[in-house]
């Protein structure tokens, strides 16, 4: 699973992503600069997997993880080959989340594609052109179903139904997401297309130093654009942090976080949030060895669960041992807890809960 960092040229895509991860992206002050996509692991904060450390104190801690990718800049027209072309198009689709940069702060020194900072403007040039491309994928099903559903076909009638409403979603201007399908439509007809405007966003509004805590009038006016959306508005002084994540000493950090009145740097919230954008949750292993978050769906069960370290877990699945992370805080080990007869013993139908401190029993 991956997030997508996407928007105009020269908005701070590559800023925030070099924020967010080690991998060190070109940005600079010009549009286009970057082309090929930059791909990075990124930690996921969790505060649970420090205290859970403090508690069992093992040899070694591994954070869930969360791909991001930043793409290159998208401009008017891209959808018939403008500026890159569609090859960043295609970039696009293949994430599973989107985060659309929004340019919120005034700075004449830093170019505009479009010669002026508005924001509203930015996302809708951004979303016509994934609409214009989605409507492309449409119409080349649409071609195909229609001949079907001509001779009869009913599931090719009920498709092109469907595929009718999307299309004139679209030609509105209208996102996917923001269209209502049955379940069974959405499971059979939409979701196979991968439609580019059908994945979850969420918008990181890119503010000055002085807007860092608060916001600022841009982030408000985007904030009302959105507001039917129900997608999340996160802002971040892209620029400072990555000015303060330069500096290699953590107090020193901490330190220019709190004059800007943060209390922990903006993308660590924002990672979490791409993370519960992409429909993951975490579930614990704590062990001596190693205390470890893991990813997983939300409503995996539990042998899915399993799966994820090791398939044969879930072949061999036979129960699980579950504490809750509450629990596990509260009487301090696993030892205690199950003293107190707080630990769950689970089967193959058990819903994992976020938090779940698990331990899995299998044979092979
Ligand atoms: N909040 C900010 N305030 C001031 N300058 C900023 C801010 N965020 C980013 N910048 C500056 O804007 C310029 C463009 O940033 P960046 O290279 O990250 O853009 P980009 O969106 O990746 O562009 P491209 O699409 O061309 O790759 C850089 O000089 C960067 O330092
Ligand atoms: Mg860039």
């Amino acid at each position: 699973m991956k997030a997508g960092i996407v928007g105009l040229p020269n908005v701070g895509k590559s800023t925030l992503f070099n924020c967010l991860s080690n991998a060190k992206a070109q940005s600079a002050n010009f549009p286009f600069c970057t082309i090929e996509p930059n791909v990075g692991v990124v930690n996921v904060p969790d505060p649970r997997l420090s205290k859970l450390e403090e508690l069992v104190n093992p040899e070694r801690v591994q954070p869930a993880t969360v791909d991001i990718v930043d793409i290159a800049g998208l401009v008017k027209g891209a959808s018939k080959g403008e500026g890159l072309g569609n090859q960043f198009l295609a970039n696009i689709r293949e994430t599973d989340a989107i985060l659309h940069v929004l340019r919120c702060f005034d700075n004449d020194n830093i170019v505009h594609v479009d010669n002026s900072v508005n924001p509203v403007r930015d996302k809708e040039t951004i979303d016509i052109e994934l609409q214009l491309k989605d409507l492309e994928t449409v119409e080349k099903k649409l071609e195909k179903v229609k001949k079907a559903s001509r001779t009869g076909n009913k599931d090719a009638q009920k498709e092109e139904t469907v595929l009718m409403q999307i299309k004139e979603g679209l030609e509105q201007g209208k996102s996917i997401r923001a269209l209502e399908f049955s379940e069974d439509a959405y499971a059979d007809y939409v979701k196979p297309l991968q439609f580019i405007t059908d994945k979850p966003v969420m918008y990181v509004c890119n503010v000055d130093e002085a807007a860092a805590v608060n916001g600022n009038e841009y982030v408000e006016k985007v904030r009302e654009a959105v507001k039917d959306e129900h997608a999340e508005v996160l802002v971040l002084a892209v620029g400072t942090e990555a000015d303060i994540n330069e500096l290699d000493d953590y107090e020193e950090r901490q330190m220019f976080l709190q004059d800007i009145g943060l209390d922990e740097p903006g993308s660590a919230k924002l990672i979490r949030a791409a993370y519960k954008l992409l429909k993951q949750q975490t579930y614990f292993t704590a062990g001596v060895k190693e205390v470890r978050a893991w990813t997983i769906n939300i409503g995996s069960t539990a042998p899915q669960a399993a799966g994820v370290i090791h398939t044969d877990f879930e072949k061999g699945f036979i129960r699980a041992e579950v504490i809750g992370y509450e629990d596990f805080v509260k009487f301090g080990s696993e030892a205690k807890v199950k003293e107190a007869g707080k630990m769950g013993v689970e089967g193959k139908n058990y819903i994992v809960k976020d938090g779940d401190v698990m331990h899995f029993l299998f044979n092979v």
